[in-house]
């Protein structure tokens, strides 16, 4: 239960960690470290203080260089990708610690009891080979130290020879433990991350061809939309638009003009140049159009050679103009197709109106009308119901 509540409070130390990705390797060795600092620093403070109070200063002031490292270190680490340094400097700065406490040995050499706690402490920062490793220079750089002149300096305890042994042989215990079960842990980890890794492989596949797949969807909607000879709305979809708009219109109450364009002859053109031509003819006639309406206007093919506008917002001046210009940039149009050059213009039923009371079919309707009225009396004109009211 303790160890999981300091894996825990470990675990949410290194979320809130502002470390950039590291691998799961370097969060199991972030953890290790935050339960180390955890653990450790209240209990060097406390170790640090009673030594103050026992009379034992050099021992007190011995104790926080490593109790500092541990608490820096964890503000280090947060920018950094890899902990290895840190880990080691923090290694350096405790593991002279225990070298000191060894040689000082204290009540009855128990400070020296303390190093059974680093083969642990160097294999979860470290990894079993190098926490091996750190745990061998222990030994062999005490053993260095204390047969050196060096130790005289420190007053170094008189260790009975079978206490010495004892130690050595309990120690030797402590750090084959130890790189034994963290080289299985890490067996296990490495088993598990691969399984991740596969996983997450599988993952990014699928979300992959998911994203294909919306992709496609979202294609063929566009495509059921769209007419495959000019790139404009299809009947179907224009008037889907169109009842969307039409809603907006009249909750708005705003004026809305409603065009139908319609090739002059365009049987004469298909007959003459042929049909292909006559298609060519068509792309060009919505090219110019386009060219002449806002984006935000609405257009749609809606019949072979028929095309219908709506412009929103837009009142019969401004559309009339709108619509005058289209005829007149058709009407300058040439089409090259082969050796032939085709010219061509279209008529044009405009109908604008802000009059609540109107359905979008009966505007339709008008601007059908006028149409008919463009074509009857002369085409290559746009006929609005001002002309009409002249016209009949
Ligand atoms: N090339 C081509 N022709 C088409 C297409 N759709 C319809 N048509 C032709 O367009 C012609 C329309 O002819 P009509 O409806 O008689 O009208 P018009 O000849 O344009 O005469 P007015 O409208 O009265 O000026 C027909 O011959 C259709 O076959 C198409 O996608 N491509």
């Amino acid at each position: 239960m303790i160890v999981d509540f300091f894996n825990n409070m470990a675990k949410r130390i290194v979320l809130f960690s502002e470390t950039a990705p590291i691998s799961n390797e370097g969060k199991t060795r972030l953890q290790h470290y935050v339960i180390f600092l955890m653990l450790g620093v209240p209990t060097m403070t406390l170790f640090s203080l009673y030594s103050f109070y026992k009379g034992n200063t050099t021992l007190a002031l011995v104790i926080l260089p490593p109790a500092i490292a541990l608490l820096a270190g964890i503000f280090v680490i947060r920018s950094l990708k890899d902990g290895t340094w840190v880990y080691r400097i923090n290694a350096i700065a405790y593991m002279s610690l225990l070298i000191y406490m060894i040689m000082i040995g204290g009540d009855g050499g128990s400070k020296a009891l303390w190093s059974y706690t680093w083969p642990l402490i160097s294999c979860f920062l470290l990894g079993y080979i190098e926490g091996s490793l750190w745990s061998i220079l222990l030994l062999s750089i005490t053993l260095i130290a204390y047969n050196s002149p060096i130790s005289q300096l420190i007053e170094r305890y008189d260790y009975p020879p079978d206490f010495q042994l004892r130690f050595l042989i309990t120690y030797s215990i402590c750090a084959a433990l130890a790189s034994w079960f963290e080289y299985s842990r890490a067996y296990y980890r490495q088993e598990s991350n691969q399984k991740n890794l596969s996983l997450d492989l599988e993952h990014r596949k699928l979300k992959k061809e998911i994203a294909t797949r919306k992709a496609l969807q979202e294609q063929l909607v566009i495509t059921a939309k769209t007419d495959s000879l000019t790139g404009i709305l299809n009947r179907g979809a224009f008037w889907e638009r169109a009842e969307q708009e039409w809603d907006k219109h009249q909750h708005l109450a705003d004026t809305i003009s409603f065009a139908i364009l319609d090739i002059d002859h365009f049987k004469k053109i298909n007959d003459t140049y042929g049909h292909p031509a006559g298609d060519e003819v068509i792309r060009q006639v919505v090219n110019n159009t386009l060219s002449c309406i806002r984006t935000v206007d609405i257009i749609g093919r809606i019949g072979g050679e028929e095309f219908a506008i709506i412009m929103l917002r837009t009142a019969s001046e401004d559309a009339t103009k709108i619509a005058n210009r289209i005829c007149s940039a058709v009407s300058q149009q040439e089409t090259r197709y082969q050796q032939d050059s085709i010219k061509c213009t279209v008529s044009c039923g405009l109908y604008s109106t802000d009059n609540e009371q109107h359905s979008l079919d009966s505007i339709y309707q008008k601007a059908d009308q006028l149409l008919y009225l463009a074509k009857k009396t002369g085409r290559n004109q746009v006929v609005t119901e001002k002309e009409s009211d002249l016209i009949t």
